[in-house]
């Protein structure tokens, strides 16, 4: 399942203007070529269900969705976290709830890295939970526990709000590796799928072959993609939002090359794209996205901190879920840093990219039909 929130009406600030022009050979435009999934239905319009996370609006504002066949996608969520999963999973088969049953689920959660403060307050509130509803199998423990999950997780849960202002202007940051371009790329035709118009920016002037895989990405999703030979990725922020205000653009999403938050120049220059970026736009970028690596388990919820502390994060993507035995790190997330989640990759393909829902992700953790 793929969401995000979208304002269809007129932004509240004033329509923007183009104020630079970017040079022509800057960008590299990609009419001819095809998309690699077939073009889809459009996309189901739902009724504002967003409450959770908008409390004003007077605008009309929509939830944009892609769903696949709710089953389909669940399934695919929990094969994804299956690795994650399988210590937790399997320990519900007994015939009575005790105390082997709580060290045994301490010692799974431990295991995922979901980290002790997590852990801790995770079986406290399990206890509580067995206690009121007089629990007395296994069985119910699993769901119970997958309750408790999801209340410790569901602040994380927040649609990505596109439209509130044009464009909306997305910074991705990570270590190297973490799945950003990739990330990009299906973001990108997720944001296509629903009608909205997206421009590229190859912010990593580091690596060449970073640069190529944004614009191979760029080909395949017929957009533009604004990047530069060396320089400075700053000044590629500032192009590509300058020209995506010219384009009217709806999404403008810059890639920026990995790094780890402990080379300190390299994140100085990250505070300077977001500053410079700002001199593009007021308030760019909107969203400052980091893409973590579940692989990484507890060292991931370190680069959460330390780029939220360098950058002020917005919302994570948390990447190879699938490939992991510690996405338990989310639920230490939560616990010490609760930067939303915005979305989940599960897996390699396009529908592998989801939106973060807190309940669906805690049942799939438990191996909960
Ligand atoms: N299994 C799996 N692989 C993923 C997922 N997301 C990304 N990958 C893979 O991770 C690898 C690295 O992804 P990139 O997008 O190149 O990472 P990056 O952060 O842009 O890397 P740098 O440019 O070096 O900073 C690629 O092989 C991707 O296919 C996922 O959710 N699941």
């Amino acid at each position: 399942m793929f969401r995000f929130f979208k304002r269809k009406s007129a932004p509240e600030t004033a329509a923007p203007e183009a104020t630079a022009e970017v040079a022509p050979e800057a960008i590299t435009a990609l009419a001819a070529l095809q998309l690699d999934a077939p073009a889809e239905a459009a996309p189901a319009v739902e009724p504002a269900v967003a409450a959770r996370s908008e409390p004003e609006t007077s605008q009309a504002a929509v939830l944009v969705a892609e769903e696949q066949p709710t089953s389909g996608w669940f399934s695919r969520l929990r094969s994804g976290l299956r690795k994650t999963g399988s210590g937790i999973s399997g320990l519900f088969g007994g015939s009575k709830i005790d105390e082997a049953l709580y060290e045994e689920l301490e010692s799974a959660l431990i295991m995922a890295d979901a980290g002790m403060p997590a852990t801790t307050a995770l079986l406290a509130d399990l206890r509580r939970r067995v206690k009121s509803t007089r629990a007395e199998t296994p069985a119910q423990v699993r769901g119970l526990l997958a309750d408790a999950l999801a209340d410790l997780l569901s602040p994380l849960q927040k649609p990505l709000d596109i439209g509130r202002q044009n464009p909306t202007v997305l910074m991705m940051v990570g270590v190297n590796g973490a799945g950003k371009t990739t990330t990009i790329g299906k973001l990108t035709q997720h944001l296509l799928r629903a009608d909205e118009k997206v421009l590229l920016a190859a912010g990593d002037t580091f690596r060449a072959a970073a640069r190529e895989q944004l614009v191979a990405w760029g080909q395949r999703n017929q957009v533009q993609v604004i990047s530069q030979d060396g320089g400075d990725p700053a000044a590629v922020a500032f192009d590509a939002v300058s020209a995506g205000k010219a384009r009217e653009i709806d999404v403008v999403i810059v890639d920026t090359a990995g790094r780890l938050p402990t080379q300190l120049h390299l994140m100085e220059e990250l505070k300077k794209v977001k500053r410079v970026t700002a001199k593009a736009m007021d308030g760019a970028p909107h969203e400052i996205l980091l893409v973590i690596d579940a692989n990484n388990g507890q060292n991931a919820l370190a680069q959460v901190r330390a780029f939220d502390d360098a950058l002020g994060l917005t919302g994570l993507v948390i990447t190879k879920l699938d490939g992991s035995a510690k996405g338990g790190v989310i639920a230490a997330i939560a616990r010490e840093r609760p930067v939303p989640v915005y979305f989940i990759g599960v897996g390699e393909s396009l529908d592998d990219l989801q939106t973060f829902d807190a309940k669906a992700f805690a049942r799939a953790l438990v191996g909960e039909a």
